[in-house]
């Protein structure tokens, strides 16, 4: 199938030519040379060898001699890489041609033609490393990138913007799925709705010889000419080409700025290796359709263009000459995936492609694992995909070692009947699929989310953390909820029923969208908070909160920031999300950090950037590992994704968090906490010792601003260095020390306990100095060393909570009895209850936790996990020391929003009006009893 170019034709004189003989008599006419003749024949009229070489020789040399010479440093040009590009723009139907050091290098040539404030529309099934940069542009330069399904032209429309839109990058087949793209029809499309935008095609899996994107309206094509051009794995270079001489220029003066241009060794192999690019993919493309074709025959699920049932195969046809030699496959099972690649002998496992070599490849854990997996699964991109890329051995033999790899890992098998190998149905495979057509399904239908986080407590390392020492902290049983409505109206509300039954809503529209940089699924959130938006919605949406509602504020602008950036492709879902917690606001148990949890995750779930896999039926259990009878079905993707996002709401409510808060409320348990970006070891780990404490919570009551704490700490740090620096030193020896104690089996108990007793005295010393301490912490410890009790503040302090340690041997079973009955008579003679009882007699609140259980929690969706006719649950017992009751809403009717839920689909009536509705103290019982939670 090999191209012709006529280089004669009206219109396509490339200025880079090798011109057909003229014919000898008009008897004998000649025909114009076609591509594998191009290809081979390196010939540049303007550049004759002085000795007649036959191969263009090296000029390796930095420098050339004498002034006013063609060449005079190696960096702007060296003759070696004239003739490649010369030879190149031959090949491409380009004017100008240019070779930098890498396929990326290419890239990063033609992205630096941007500026601040410009907008690119770029596929969504991109290479890991080309979303890498990108992101990089977006966050470092100031351009909007917009992710769209590129494969559907009117995708598009909807983000070209005449003015704004600089630059629209393209790739077909996409890689790995091999999705056909319309190069010719956007190109058109979006020079007549934006003429100075610039079309660029990345043409690296077609190469020059089956595909040439200038014909078809692109202004820059780039190549990783590290695959087909090179085609031996032996250099690493990229191509850029275009007939724009503007753009030329621009690329020119990049390359000789940077100084990224090819080396003369490295621009002799490339043009030895291209003299065989026809020759190669002739062969790598006709083994790949065979390879296409038996694996389609086998049942699995191939993605070829050679394909008869290939969705792009007309579009396809119509603007390359042939499907290239990159094929993918499902196997519907990521583990049977993984096995077939470790089977194959002659396939070399390896990212790239385009080599003589045939390799084999699992993308989502090597080229595309820079993409992380929540935005590879939002993209469609399969964790069990298999890539193949064939190169030039004997088709025979790569079968061959195919089929073994295939029989090895036992996705076929012999079946003796047609004595012919078949696909062995595998039940967790069939099981997977089937559960993506029912979420799919889900996510059509837009439902409730109720959603669940605890607050924590930390036990060493408060303030410290900030600056980098590990904080030891662990989840308690308070925990915030939340809860997103839909609405039909077209509009957002918010309804923070612990503080002051604050609500509001707002026209989704009437949001100052302007000031939104959207956030690609998968990017991340820049390290700095993105002050436009922040300031336009503290003057467009928030401007009637006044000063004195700092908490209602930062719940709100924390919701909206989230919402805002979140939200993808225009879809502004319209919502309610109300939010209660059984924890006490502000008193350092980290309810900031657990309703940043429910917010995060409530945004995440309506911009469906986050899914629930539905736990499997009981057939394909046994392929899959299921702990805690599947509780633990949020996977740790998810929690991550939503520890992200959960970061950057704290950021808003705290100024300058740790993260140690958001992240023991995401993953729960107890935890080990270091903050990265210290030059040391970062990241949690997890502590199991610290569930076996007993510990007394006592709110001071005194009311206390962590943002205002943990920045008085810094100014203390910025002001007294050597003092401040000498304590966290300390701090960081406790926790090493608690951390140590902790993990020890031989440690008897009685010296643990002493130990961490010693350890928490300490640490809250060192806390006083930092002067977060408060009189009514203070007067807590007096009155717990009375009964002779360790406490410590916890927490930002200044106020807020204090904990105690309960030495378990004396205690146990009582404190167990008092953490589920109210306290009584039967009880008063009682050491621990006396210390109740003195503790409220001064004003304080105390509460009885444990420690140490789940984290982020969401009711499982799925109608075989919700229980029906437990909507009106009376209370049934009260709750110990529970904050508060909140009123009923003033002024406002919860139906407002229940109206407008879509009954109709639903087969359950709307959690709303029982949530808002239930007691404090009935809360997490009735939230435990409408259905099954699913937890990290
Ligand atoms: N249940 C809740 N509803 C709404 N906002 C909340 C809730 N809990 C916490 N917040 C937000 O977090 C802030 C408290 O943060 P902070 O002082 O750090 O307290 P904590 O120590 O409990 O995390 C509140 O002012 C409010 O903005
Ligand atoms: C003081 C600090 O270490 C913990 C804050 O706890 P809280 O806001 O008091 O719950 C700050 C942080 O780690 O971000």
């Amino acid at each position: 199938m090999a191209p012709s170019i006529d280089p004669r034709a009206p219109g396509k004189f490339p200025i880079h030519s090798l011109p057909t003989p003229e014919p000898e008599s008009p008897l004998r006419p000649r025909k114009p040379y076609r591509f594998s003749t191009l290809c081979a024949t390196v010939e540049n009229p303007d550049m004759k060898d002085q000795y007649g070489s036959s191969s263009v020789p090296i000029y390796q040399t930095s420098t050339f001699k004498g002034v006013g010479g063609e060449y005079d440093y190696s960096r702007s040009g060296n003759p070696t890489r004239s003739h490649l590009e010369h030879h190149i723009a031959k090949i491409s139907s380009a004017a100008h041609a240019f070779t930098v050091s890498s396929g990326m290098a290419a890239l990063d040539v033609i992205l630096r033609m941007l500026k601040p404030g410009d907008e690119v529309i770029a596929g969504d099934d991109l290479y890991g490393g080309t979303n890498r940069l990108l992101t990089y542009i977006r966050t470092h330069v100031g351009v909007t990138i917009h992710h769209v399904d590129t494969t559907n032209p009117e995708t598009l429309y909807p983000y070209i913007n005449p003015t704004k839109t600089a630059m629209v990058l393209l790739e077909s087949p996409t890689n790995p799925l091999l999705k056909i793209v319309d190069l010719a029809t956007i190109s058109k499309d979006v020079k007549e709705r934006a003429p100075n935008a610039i079309i660029v095609v990345d043409n690296t899996m077609m190469s020059p010889y089956l595909q040439r994107p200038l014909e078809h309206g692109a202004d820059i094509v780039y190549d990783s000419a590290t695959k087909y051009l090179s085609g031996h794995h032996d250099l690493m270079a990229g191509v850029v080409t275009c007939n724009r001489d503007d753009i030329a220029k621009k690329l020119a003066f990049t390359i000789n700025s940077v100084g990224n241009a090819l080396t003369p060794i490295d621009a002799f192999l490339l043009l030895r290796g291209i003299k065989t690019l026809a020759l190669r993919m002739d062969r790598q493309q006709a083994t790949t359709q065979m390879v296409a074709e038996y694996l389609y025959t086998l049942g699995f699920q191939v993605h070829y263009p050679g394909l008869a049932d290939h969705p792009g195969q007309e579009v396809h046809a119509r603007i390359a000459d042939g499907n290239g030699a990159v094929l993918s496959f499902e196997t519907g099972n990521k583990e049977l995936s993984e096995k077939i690649v470790a089977g194959t002998r002659l396939w070399g496992i390896s990212v790239s492609f385009g080599c003589v070599n045939s390799l084999i490849s699992m993308p989502c854990v090597m080229s595309h694992a820079s993409i992380d997996p929540a935005t590879r699964a939002a993209r469609g991109l399969p964790e069990d995909l298999i890539r193949l890329c064939v190169g030039i051995e004997d088709p025979h033999d790569l079968l061959t070692d195919l089929e073994h790899a295939l029989i090895d890992a036992g996705a076929i098998v012999l079946d003796v009947a047609q004595n012919k190998y078949v696909r062995v149905p595998d039940s967790a495979a069939l099981a997977l699929a089937a559960n993506k057509l029912r979420l799919e399904a889900a996510e059509d239908k837009r439902q409730e989310w109720f959603i669940s986080a605890p607050g924590k407590i930390i036990l060493f390392g408060e303030h410290a953390v900030v600056h980098g020492v590990t904080a030891i902290a662990a989840s308690v049983d308070l925990r915030c909820y939340g809860l997103a409505t839909p609405r039909k109206d077209g509009k957002l509300s918010i309804h923070l029923m612990d503080i002051g039954n604050f609500y509001h809503e707002w026209d989704v529209q009437t949001l100052p969208w302007d000031a939104v940089t959207p956030i690609a699924p998968g990017d991340e959130h820049p390290e700095e908070l993105d002050y436009r938006l922040v300031v336009a919605l503290n003057e467009k949406a928030l401007h009637f909160i006044g000063d004195e509602n700092k908490a209602a504020h930062g719940a709100c602008l924390a919701f909206l920031y989230l919402y805002m950036i979140l939200n993808r492709n225009e879809e502004y879902p319209a919502f309610d999300f109300a939010a209660r917690s059984t924890l006490p606001v502000g008193a350092g148990l980290g309810s900031s950090a657990s309703y940043s949890v429910c917010a995060a995750t409530a945004s995440l779930l309506v911009h469906r950037r986050i899914n629930l896999p539905r736990p499997l039926p009981p057939s394909s259990m046994e392929h899959i590992h299921i702990s805690h009878q599947g509780r633990r079905a949020i996977a740790p993707a998810t929690a991550e994704e939503v520890n992200k996002w959960a970061f950057v709401a704290e950021k808003i409510l705290h100024g300058n968090p740790s993260g140690v808060d958001n992240s023991v409320a995401v993953f729960g348990g107890a935890l080990a906490y270091t903050r990265p970006g210290f030059g040391k070891k970062s990241g949690m780990e997890g502590i199991q010792g610290f569930k076996h404490f007993n510990f007394l919570l006592t709110n001071s009551k005194v009311p206390r601003d962590t943002k205002k704490l943990v920045a008085g700490v810094g100014a203390k740090k910025a002001k007294e260095p050597e003092l401040v620096n000498s304590v966290l030193e300390a701090i960081q020896t406790i926790s090493d020390e608690a951390r140590r104690a902790l993990a020890d089996p031989e440690l008897p108990r009685e010296s643990l306990l002493s130990a961490v007793s010693a350890l928490m005295n300490e640490n809250h010393q060192h806390l006083v100095t930092l002067g977060v301490s408060h009189p009514a912490l203070e007067s807590i410890r007096r009155t717990t060393l009375a009964h002779k009790l360790t406490t410590k503040l916890t927490g930002a302090g200044g106020g807020g909570c204090a904990v105690t340690l309960i030495p378990d041997e004396s205690c146990c079973a009582e404190y167990t009895r008092l953490r589920r009955n109210i306290i009584d008579s039967e009880f008063k003679d009682n050491e621990l209850q006396d210390l109740i009882n003195s503790l409220i007699r001064e004003g304080f609140q105390p509460y009885l936790t444990s420690v140490g259980g789940s984290g982020l929690g969401i009711l499982s969706p799925y109608p075989e996990h919700r229980a029906l006719g437990s909507r009106s649950r009376r209370p049934t017992s009260e709750t110990l020391l529970s904050p508060p009751e909140t009123p009923t809403p003033l002024g406002w009717s919860p139906n407002e929003i229940v109206d407008g839920y879509e009954k109709d689909t639903d087969p359950f009536p709307p959690l709303h009006h029982p949530f808002v509705a239930s007691s404090v103290a009935e809360l997490p019982d009735w939230a435990g009893e409408i259905g099954r939670w699913l937890y990290v």
